[in-house]
Order: C-alpha cells, then sequence, then structure tokens
C-alpha cells in the first residue's frame, strides 16, 4: 500500500496503479456480483462494473420507477434483473444500495439469501454500525464489507465516463473467507475508484453522516440563504444576492479552491477580498464551531439515524422529501438561480439547466 503524507500525517492509500482493473478482474472472475437497489448508488456502480468485465446482475423492486431505469439501462428482465430476493439468491457478493432505511426493512429478506462464503457489501457504514436500530447482525460464515464513494452516484458514473474517478474509502467489518480484502479492493477499483482511503465502518458513518449534514449540504445551503435574506432585507435584487451568494461560488471561486486550494482561490481575488476575507473567516469559525459539535454529538449518539429511519420508512417518505425539494427550488432565492443559470452562454435556448 503507497504511503502518501496529508498535511504532515502519513496515511495508506490504494492506488489503480498497485491494484491494476485488470488484477480486480481476476479476483471477481468467478463472483456474481448482485447489486441490490437501483437508485442514485445502485446504478453508477452496477454500470461502471459491466462496462469494466465483472459479472453483473441487478436486484430491484419489481413495478418501480427504478426497475424501468434498470430496463432503459439495459439490464434484461429474467437474464440480469430480477427482484431483489432473487438477485440475492443469486450473488455471491451482495451489494446493499438499497436506501439506509430500505436495508432495515429488506434485511430479513436478504439475510436469508445470503450463502456461506457470499460477501455482503455496503458503501455506507450506517446498517451495520447502528445495528441497534437496524437490526443488521451478518451471520459469521460472510464478509462484511465496504466501498464507500465519496461523491454522489451521478459524478460516479460521470466521472468514469469521462475517464476519471471518484475516491472512495474502504473498510472490512468482518473476514471470513480471508479474501475479503483482496474483494473489497477489487470492487472498489471495479466500481471506478481513483485511489481508495482505508477506514473503518465506524469513521465511515460518523465522517459521512456529518459532512452531508454539515459543508457538504446543510451547511451551505443554511448558509447561502442566510447571506442571501441579508442582502435581500437591505434591499439588493434578487439577482444581485444570488450572483453575489451562489453564481460567483459556482462559476468562478469554487472552481479555483477545486484547483489549486483556498489560499490560490485568495490570491487571484483582490487584495480588498483577501483582507476582509481573511478576517471574517475567523468569525464564521468560532460562530458555527458549536453548531458542528452539536451535529457530530447527533451522529454519535445515533439521533441523526432515528430519525432517518423513522422518516424514510413512512410509505410516502419519496413524496415528502419531494414536496421539500420542491418548496427550495420555488423559493424566490432558488427562483432566482434558476433564471440566472438560463442566462450563461452555454444555456441559451435550454429549458432548464440540467
Ligand atoms: N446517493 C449517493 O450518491 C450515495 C453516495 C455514497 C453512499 N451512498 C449509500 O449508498 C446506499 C444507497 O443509497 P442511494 O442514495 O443509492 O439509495 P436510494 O435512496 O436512491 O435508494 C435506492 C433504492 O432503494 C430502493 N428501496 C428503498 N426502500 C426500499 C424497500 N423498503 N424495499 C425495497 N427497495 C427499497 C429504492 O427503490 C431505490 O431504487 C446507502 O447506503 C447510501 O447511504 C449513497
Ligand atoms: C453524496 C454523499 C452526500 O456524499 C453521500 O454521503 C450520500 O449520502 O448521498
Ligand atoms: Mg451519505
Ligand atoms: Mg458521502
Amino acid at each position: 500500500m503507497a504511503k502518501i503524507n496529508f498535511g504532515g500525517v502519513e496515511e495508506d492509500v490504494v492506488t489503480r496503479e498497485e491494484f491494476p482493473l485488470s488484477k480486480a478482474q481476476e479476483v471477481l472472475k468467478d463472483e456474481v456480483v448482485a447489486v441490490l437497489g437501483y437508485g442514485v448508488q445502485g446504478p453508477a456502480q452496477a454500470l461502471n462494473m459491466r462496462d469494466n468485465g465483472i459479472n453483473v446482475i441487478v436486484g430491484q423492486r419489481e413495478n418501480s420507477h427504478s426497475w424501468d431505469k434498470a430496463v432503459k439501462d439495459g439490464w434484461v428482465p429474467g437474464k440480469t434483473l430480477f427482484s431483489l430476493e432473487e438477485a440475492a439468491k443469486r450473488g455471491t457478493v451482495l451489494q446493499f444500495l438499497v436506501s439506509d432505511a430500505g436495508q432495515k426493512m429488506t434485511w430479513p429478506t436478504i439475510k436469508a439469501c445470503l450463502k456461506p462464503g457470499d460477501a455482503l457489501y455496503f458503501s455506507h457504514g450506517f446498517g451495520i454500525v447502528y445495528a441497534d436500530q437496524t437490526g443488521i447482525v451478518a451471520p459469521a460464515d460472510v464478509d462484511v464489507i465496504m466501498v464507500a464513494p465519496k461523491g454522489s452516484g451521478t459524478s460516479v458514473r460521470a466521472n468514469f465516463l469521462d475517464g476519471s474517478g471518484i475516491n472512495s474509502s474502504y473498510a472490512v467489518y468482518q473476514d471470513a473467507t480471508g479474501r475479503a480484502t483482496e474483494r473489497t479492493l477489487a470492487l472498489g477499483i471495479a466500481v471506478g475508484s481513483g485511489y481508495l482511503f482505508p477506514t473503518t465502518f465506524q469513521n465511515e458513518v460518523f465522517s459521512d453522516l456529518t459532512g452531508e449534514r454539515g459543508v457538504l449540504m446543510g451547511a451551505l445551503a443554511g448558509i447561502m440563504e442566510a447571506q442571501y435574506n441579508t442582502l435581500r432585507s437591505h434591499g439588493h435584487s434578487p439577482s444581485e444576492a444570488f450572483n453575489e451568494t451562489v453564481e460567483e461560488l459556482t462559476q468562478s471561486l469554487i472552481r479555483l479552491v477545486s484547483q489549486n486550494g483556498m489560499d490560490w482561490m485568495y490570491a487571484n481575488c483582490s487584495t480588498t477580498a483577501q483582507r476582509g476575507a481573511l478576517d471574517w473567516r475567523h468569525e464564521f469559525r468560532k460562530a458555527t464551531a458549536p453548531v458542528f459539535e452539536k451535529l457530530y454529538q447527533s451522529v454519535v449518539d445515533g439521533e441523526e439515524t432515528r430519525i432517518v429511519i423513522e422518516a424514510n420508512s413512512a410509505p410516502d417518505y419519496k413524496a415528502k422529501l419531494n414536496t421539500e425539494l420542491s418548496e427550495m427550488r420555488e423559493s424566490e432565492m432558488w427562483a432566482a438561480g434558476a433564471v440566472v443559470r438560463s442566462l450563461r452562454p452555454e444555456n441559451w435556448g435550454k429549458e432548464d439547466g440540467k
């Protein structure tokens, strides 16, 4: 395993050079990989593996939107597309990629399909770490492994198609066969990971739940709304408030951060902006640090997973989520954003920016 120094801390990383696709194909040559669930991660991982020459089948609820999507993607009912239970029976690696709440609901069915020597694969530590809430306790004679892509499934597929990749973390929770690590690494490469970072199920789920509720999604939306509302309350127009909060970030500044780091983005802004931002960043860090601590504790205490299981086990959970997303989309701020996006030269004449 390569040793890489991250800001003074040496960590292990598995690269594609040391674990090339040919090795992954060799490790997986006798496996049937059953991707259970065809929501966001399911399609990305299943299609990438299929394109990488792995023997993949898909399991999904029949008569569902996701089943129809799987058919459109070329999975053939009765040949490579089955009910969850049938796919689980046929697979030797079961990639448990139904939603986290769905994993709790379907676990009794999936558990009954596991054979000695199978691998039970997750893309999140949720089901195993919060077993007291999910009831997911694997039999001792199966491998329990994880590859968790650090990005949306949409990007896992898009990056694979453009020849790049998404970094993933990986972990082995239970090695029943003695092959758990090589299976995990092979699957990690086969699903299109660029680099694989070792972790534990617990560290993955604690950091993942914090990150998405925090800077990646929750804090991002919240802090943007706060700035937009402040500008609007002082008489700035919707377009001015949106441009100064979101559009400039996504079209210019965050791209510079991605290319070369935060100081690089700062260095490419005026010295006026640098002076003020260098000062105000401390104020924002101090104001939000207690919120991040509260969030982390809520993750560790199991409150976040409890809320997810309760809400997303309701029969109409998807409709409820969609209602809240529509409210966000139709708010003045994001309605203004849709218009701002349509004015980008590359979007002239298009119906929407998607
Ligand atoms: N969405 C992502 O990009 C992403 C990224 C990293 C990790 N993950 C993890 O990957 C796993 C899958 O996440 P996802 O976002 O693709 O899931 P999702 O919410 O899109 O759901 C996936 C599928 O689960 C099915 N499903 C839900 N409840 C079910 C039930 N009770 N019975 C049968 N099927 C049911 C749905 O039909 C859907 O096709 C989760 O563990 C998640 O935390 C997701
Ligand atoms: C894509 C994310 C946010 O990284 C993932 O963790 C998820 O739950 O969808
Ligand atoms: Mg997550
Ligand atoms: Mg994540």
